[in-house]
């Protein structure tokens, strides 16, 4: 994993600024700072979260205020130092986020944002209704930080703490989102059928990333707790979350850096209208919570990007001449990931065994058998809605059988989950194209190698995957090379044409090293001479042992391919055999090919 310099100067001048800042800055100027960090602690988390995973939370303010309350009443009530405070504020919050993570992530569209509006509110009405936490009056005399014999007691002191952990965390941060654990969390909003695909459960890579955006509100809620030395409800109510919210989405929820400019835009605006509303008004303090809510609608209509990506289209333009397609990849030199050994020429590497799939009324499948044995190209041909695609998502395990069982490498897969197939060896592309079209050429490979890699979200962002993640990225790179995309390994995936994004799949699926290939028309859209280097890598794919299921419309492409056909009609088989003895097929001409034997 190659960190670009310009990050490294960038992160390295950010944090000489911040080092400097205070020599500029009144006690106001240092506070507001203060308040600052704190607020992009939250917003960071907001943006992995809303902005990276897709899963909008209008209640990060509730966790924020479980870590204050819990370091808050631990090290009052019981003398614990704040770093034993720290401890439990993270223990805690994590463990409530993981409770609420697996009651509301399942829940899809709006019911999500919902049910975070329902705990949001619940949460914070339980600081004021329990006596043991102060109920409105909050817990007072909260101990400072302390470093040895030094207690943080002045603003400055807890500036260089809190922008310390800022640092820390938008590091973590920066280093997941570049891991192949962060290539899994871009890929969430592409759906749990893609994530399967590459052996990944998108509920759990969400709840993950649940849990890391507590955490950081975790560690929010704690500086908070010690800067203040007091506790109250308010800061932690619905009203907050939304402040929040609309930190990460004034700086670009998409970016990392957005949840600084966000946090700073918001509340620098806040201290600013509070000072100039009183003017305008007696009742400033409620005008305040209308202008911000129009800010927010204005916001949602004209800049839903945020203000950093008015940066990143500024700089896109500024740097035209050295265009994403001419970077170039670097392979590492690390060792090449470990490879199956290929299997013995004959053996079964797939039975399909009176398989039927109904919808309702409608039979999709109905009593469907066949094999393929290592290293043949078998294709599945029929009219539309012959049951081909059903059969596909049979095989893969998106979806269950009616009846009937399966077989992959002798071992019976009936049952078995989309990504336990998927990590037994069968990779996938898809009829309509799945790849998120804003990550790398290079990155979107690299994420079919996900399951040959171990690293998670903890050793990801802590940096220390880096064999591992160039091991990965040497192998995407190797696959790209393999289907001619090599030299545009940092375009991005949606900017190919339709039937480039159909041969990026492919390469996708071989990162895998897979045993059984299983292509959904992979030809269509392509030109003719697509259509040859297409059919030249699958033939030299099989050379090398690897065996192919294809579906394909392409009769010309895929008769002068396969070893063999198994034909469908109206969710049966109609009849199995070698493309000659399909093509003199009487039923396969009038029922396929419209009785012109072609
Ligand atoms: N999820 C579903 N719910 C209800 N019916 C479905 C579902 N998926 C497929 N079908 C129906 O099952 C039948 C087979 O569809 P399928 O997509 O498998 O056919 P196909 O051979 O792949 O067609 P095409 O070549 O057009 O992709 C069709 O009648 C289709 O409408």
């Amino acid at each position: 994993m190659k960190t670009s310099l310009r990050s490294v100067v960038v992160f390295i001048l950010g944090a000489l600024f911040i080092l400097g800042l205070p020599w500029f800055l009144g006690k106001f100027g240092i506070s507001l700072m203060n308040d600052i960090g704190i607020g992009a602690l939250v917003a960071l988390g907001l943006v992995l979260l809303t902005g990276v995973g897709g899963a909008t939370s209008f209640g990060q303010a509730a966790f924020v205020g479980v870590a204050a309350y819990t370091t808050a009443y631990l090290t009052t009530h019981f003398d614990l130092s704040a770093w034993m405070g720290l401890l439990a504020a993270i223990l805690i919050t994590a463990t409530c986020a993981l409770i609420i993570g697996c009651i509301t992530l399942r829940l899809g569209g709006h019911f999500l944002p919902l049910s975070t509006i329902a705990w949001g509110l619940s949460i914070s009405l339980l600081f004021g209704n329990m006596d043991m936490l102060g109920r409105n009056t909050g817990i007072t005399n909260i101990p400072p930080v302390s470093l040895g014999n030094v207690a943080l007691l002045s603003p400055l002191q807890m500036y260089y703490l809190i922008w310390l952990l800022v640092g820390l965390a938008l590091l973590f941060s920066y280093y997941l989102l570049r891991s192949r654990a962060g290539r899994v969390i871009r890929s969430l909003r592409g759906g749990s059928v893609l994530l399967a695909s590459v052996g990944e459960d998108a509920f759990v890579v969400r709840l993950k990333l649940f849990v890391t955006a507590a955490v950081f509100a975790a560690l929010a809620g704690w500086l908070y707790a010690h800067m203040n030395r007091f506790v109250s409800p308010s800061p932690f109510d619905l009203h907050a979350s939304i402040n929040y919210l609309l930190m990460a989405i004034l700086g670009g929820v998409g970016f990392l850096s957005g949840a600084l400019v966000g946090a700073a835009g918001v509340l620098i605006s806040k201290n600013y209208i509070q000072d100039v509303l009183p003017l305008v008004s007696s009742r400033g303090g409620q005008l305040e919570a209308i202008v911000f809510s129009a800010l927010f609608i204005l916001l949602l209509h004209f800049a839903r990007g945020g203000i950093m990506s008015f940066v990143a289209k500024r700089k896109r333009v500024s740097q035209q001449s050295v265009t994403a397609d001419k970077k170039r990849y670097q392979p590492s030199g690390e060792p090449p990931l470990t490879e199956r050994a290929p299997l013995a020429a004959g053996t079964q590497v797939l039975s399909v065994d009176g398989v039927v799939r109904r919808f309702g009324g409608l039979v999709a499948v109905n009593n469907v058998s066949f094999t393929v044995t290592a290293g043949e190209i078998v294709g599945l041909i029929g009219p539309n809605g012959a049951g081909k695609s059903t059969m596909f998502n049979l095989i893969t395990g998106v979806l269950g059988k009616t009846e009937g069982r399966i077989h992959f490498l002798g071992e019976d897969v009936t049952h078995k989950s989309q990504r336990q197939i998927a990590r037994m060896g069968v990779a996938r592309t898809f009829q309509h194209v799945k790849l998120r079209p804003a990550m790398s050429v290079l990155d979107s490979v690299a994420l079919g190698a996900n399951m040959r890699g171990s690293a998670g979200f903890i050793r990801s962002g802590l940096g220390l995957n880096r064999a591992e993640e160039n091991r990965i990225l040497d192998q995407a790179y190797k696959q790209l090379q393999r289907i001619g995309l090599e030299g545009s390994e940092y375009t991005p995936a949606g900017k190919l044409p339709l039937g480039l994004q159909r041969i990026l799949e492919i390469a996708r699926a071989l990162a895998s090293d897979p045993v059984l290939l299983i292509l959904d028309e992979p030809a269509a859209g392509l030109r003719k001479h697509e259509k040859e280097v297409l059919a030249t890598l699958l033939r030299q794919l099989k050379a090398e042992g690897l065996t192919i299921l294809i579906v394909e419309h392409d009769m010309d492409f895929v008769m002068k391919l396969v070893d063999r056909l198994v034909v469908m009609n109206f969710g049966a088989k109609l009849i199995e055999g070698s493309p000659q003895q399909v093509r003199a097929d009487k039923k396969v001409q009038d029922a396929y090919l419209g009785g012109t034997g072609e």
